[in-house]
């Protein structure tokens, strides 16, 4: 068996991964904020996530992915405000479409997918229990974590706190004994959300509830905790402070793992920002599988620009793998084990630019009319989500087959499919007339929707 190797942000080294349990791997990821639809950003680190659970899944017998949805915080509150929306409806909107999204990317979806506002029971005992053990205090209506109470506090992102401290840009709160202790609980005013509290009507910090998430379904030890690199101070620095202080029996994350940041001009994607693409954006210009592959074409720690032509880059490396398959035509790949090389390259960090490497060398084999290299190429592809569709599908379906391709028809269909469960029947609608349009007819059956060129 191959010998998976990741780098551990808090070892800040490569080091092979060794299971708590090899018979159980447990991985907890940062899911999305739901106030708006996801960036491909956000999908960088998704995408991180499904090539580590189908590593994982393939060296493992069992893996349970743990991805949460945060469905309180007050940027949520903020934009359910501005757009005159309830708070419910947006975050049951914005995840319905996160969902069809992740679905159209064919991502492994997680085995968990717990929201934050079925747990705040979960949070609350923890806050509790970080104030019994000394580790959190209340002031003003606050329970604040005391970062003096924790030694190892920095350490997972390799910052002095006391560097931390002076760096602080923000105005420091004046019931704050010291300026870096951060939120556990705050009060809410009558129209935000809140809950009833020992330390009356208020809603946890975002820290807290992925500490609560993560405990309540994988427990105070579990394998690997990965995010995008945005999310390694505060966020994860806080979410081991947290668990560690609550239960100084386990060892919360055992290995640390971030994504670098997908850019666009230089500059982080990100909402704030303005500067982002979303998955329809880029679904108007190119197939999924580019998409994904482009995605893949940097490994995950490092940063990766977004650009049109790296799509297109991506688009003709697919047309290259599927004229290879086609050129082989059918092979029986059923029972056929991953190619070690590929296999090799995953273990190594998610080297997913090693991996295609080899994706390209089977390829070559395979347009010389070595059938043995085609079937390895089709499941090599397969373990990472590419050349999921028969080549003549995807040369029919390409950009200039006229009419939409196979992806974009998917992406609709999804989206379409989002916009039901939200009640949002005019954008069904319309997503079925601009189809109808471009020729393509849409059957609603009890397995779901199929679809039909005119
Ligand atoms: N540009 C990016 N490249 C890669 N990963 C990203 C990028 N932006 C956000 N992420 C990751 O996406 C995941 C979901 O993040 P979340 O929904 O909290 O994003 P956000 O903070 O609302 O987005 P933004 O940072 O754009 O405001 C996190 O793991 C986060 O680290
Ligand atoms: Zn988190």
């Amino acid at each position: 068996m191959s010998q998976f190797q990741l780098h551990d942000s808090q070892r800040r080294t490569t080091v092979p991964f060794v299971p708590l349990d090899p018979e159980h791997v447990r991985v907890y990821y940062c899911g999305p904020t739901v106030y708006d639809v996801p960036h491909i950003g956000n999908l960088r680190a998704m995408l991180t996530a499904d090539i580590l659970i189908r590593l994982l899944r393939r060296l493992y017998p069992r893996v349970t992915f743990v991805r949460n949805i945060t469905d309180v915080d007050d940027k949520i509150t903020a934009r359910a405000a501005a757009n005159g929306e309830d708070i419910g409806s947006l975050t049951a909107r914005t995840t319905a479409e996160f969902h069809a999204g992740l679905a159209a990317m064919n991502m492994t979806p997680p085995d968990i997918e717990p929201r934050a506002t079925h747990n705040i029971g979960e949070m609350q005992a923890m806050i509790a229990r970080l104030i019994k053990q000394g580790h959190a205090y209340e002031a003003e209506g606050h329970v604040l974590f005391s970062v003096a109470s924790f030694a190892s506090y920095g350490a997972l992102s390799g910052r002095d706190p006391d560097e931390l401290v002076a760096g602080a840009r923000v105005e420091v709160a004046p019931y704050k004994r010291d300026p870096g202790d951060f939120v556990l609980w705050k009060p809410s005013t009558p129209e935000m959300p809140g809950w009833v509290s020992p330390w009356g009507r208020g809603r946890p910090g975002w820290h807290i509830e992925c500490s609560a998430m993560a405990h309540r379904y994988l427990g105070e030890s579990f394998d690997i905790h990965g995010g995008g690199s945005d999310l390694l101070f505060p966020h994860h620095e806080n979410e081991r402070a947290q668990s560690l202080c609550c239960f100084p029996g386990g060892k919360f994350a055992n290995y640390w793992l971030h994504n670098a940041m997908l850019l666009v001009e230089g500059e982080k994607m990100s909402k704030s920002l303005g500067n982002f693409y979303t998955l329809s954006d880029v679904l108007d210009k190119g197939p999924v599988e580019a998409l994904r592959l482009l995605l893949m074409s940097a490994q995950y720690r490092s940063v990766l620009n977004f650009t049109w032509a790296g799509l297109e880059e991506s688009r003709r490396t697919l047309d290259r793998f599927y004229r290879a398959l086609e050129t082989a035509g059918a092979v029986d790949v059923s029972g056929r084990g991953v190619p070690q090389a590929f296999l090799e390259a995953l273990c190594d960090d998610l080297n997913t630019p090693k991996a295609i490497a080899e994706m390209h060398v089977l390829a070559t084999a395979a347009l010389a009319g070595d059938r043995e290299a085609a079937a390895d190429l089709k499941v090599a592809g397969g373990m990472i989500g590419l050349l999921t569709q028969e080549p003549e599908v995807w040369f029919r379906g390409g950009a200039d087959a006229g009419g939409p391709g196979e992806a974009e028809i998917a992406a609709l269909i999804a989206e379409r499919l989002a916009a039901r469960k939200a009640k949002d029947f005019a954008r069904a609608d319309e997503i079925r007339a601009q189809l109808t349009d471009q020729g393509v007819v849409l059957e609603d059956g009890a397995g779901g929707t199929t679809w039909r060129r005119a």
